[in-house]
């Protein structure tokens, strides 16, 4: 396992949002963490990379406890997070946008080869480098953020929402560089409202409700289990 929560508990002020959380990441895998709005999704994902610290219980990353760590720390560990919203800095270029998650690394060297990879990777990011970021489609602007993630070769990548807002044809680009990534070896958690999407890429699936995980699994007998279409996701898995 490469990360491991047990019994979390976390809020922002007003009380527990998390109510005992217990989560295992087996490395190299795909997540998925579905369950309805306010479930706590992504506050796991905030307690995890350290923008929130747990009341309770323990987050265990590679053997080390990430609790109480900062934020800067949980990174440069190989922990990396693309939050829900967009983050670029739209009046610079997509190339210094990438190049800014690099931040923590000194060797100007290992900067510029882990650029030309991530372009090699990212043809988006090789053709428009020197245009501005405010330029790009919000599926773009998430692959250049999926790009400067990489920067600091993580082990694990946090992805909120990716496909939030996306028309179908994109968010499955966004579904195929996610792929990509584990491929690649890296280890992802996925928040993801579209159950069928998220689903269908995870090893691993699990359903939040009220703080708590619900239920967890193998992602297609999730899918084939009655309870979950009809209690916790809304109706969403419908074909339609
Ligand atoms: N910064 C914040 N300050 C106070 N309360 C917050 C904050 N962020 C989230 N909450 C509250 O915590 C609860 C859980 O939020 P969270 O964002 O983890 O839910 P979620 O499962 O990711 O759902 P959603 O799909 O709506 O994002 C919600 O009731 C929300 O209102």
């Amino acid at each position: 396992m490469i990360l491991e929560l047990e019994n979390v508990f976390a809020g922002y002020g007003g009380g527990d949002v998390l109510q005992g959380v217990d989560l295992k990441i087996e490395k190299g895998s795909i997540t998925c963490i579905v369950g309805p709005n306010g479930a706590g999704k992504s506050t796991i994902l905030r307690a995890v990379s350290g923008l929130l610290k747990p009341r309770q219980g323990t987050i265990i990353y590679n053997g080390k406890s990430l609790v109480g760590l900062t934020p800067r720390k949980i990174l440069a560990s190989g922990l990396a997070q693309v939050p829900q919203e967009h983050s670029l800095f739209v009046d610079m270029t997509i190339r210094e946008n990438v190049r800014l998650g690099a931040y923590l690394i000194n060797d100007k060297a290992l900067v510029r080869k882990r650029l030309q990879e991530i372009e090699a990777l990212f043809p988006l990011i090789a053709e428009r480098s020197e245009e501005k970021a405010g330029s790009l489609s919000g599926g773009q602007q998430r692959m250049v953020e999926f790009a400067r993630s990489l920067m600091l070769d993580p082990q694990l990548i946090l992805l909120d929402e990716p496909s939030m807002g996306l028309d179908p044809k994109t968010r499955k680009q966004i579904f195929e560089m996610i792929k990509v990534m584990q491929e690649l070896g890296k280890t992802i958690v996925l928040v993801e409202q579209n159950v069928r999407t998220g689903f269908g890429i995870a090893h691993h699936g699990v359903v939040m409700e009220s703080g708590r995980v619900r239920l967890e699994g193998e992602p297609a007998a999730l899918l084939d289990n009655p309870e979950i279409s009809h209690l916790y996701l809304g109706g969403t898995l419908s074909k339609a």
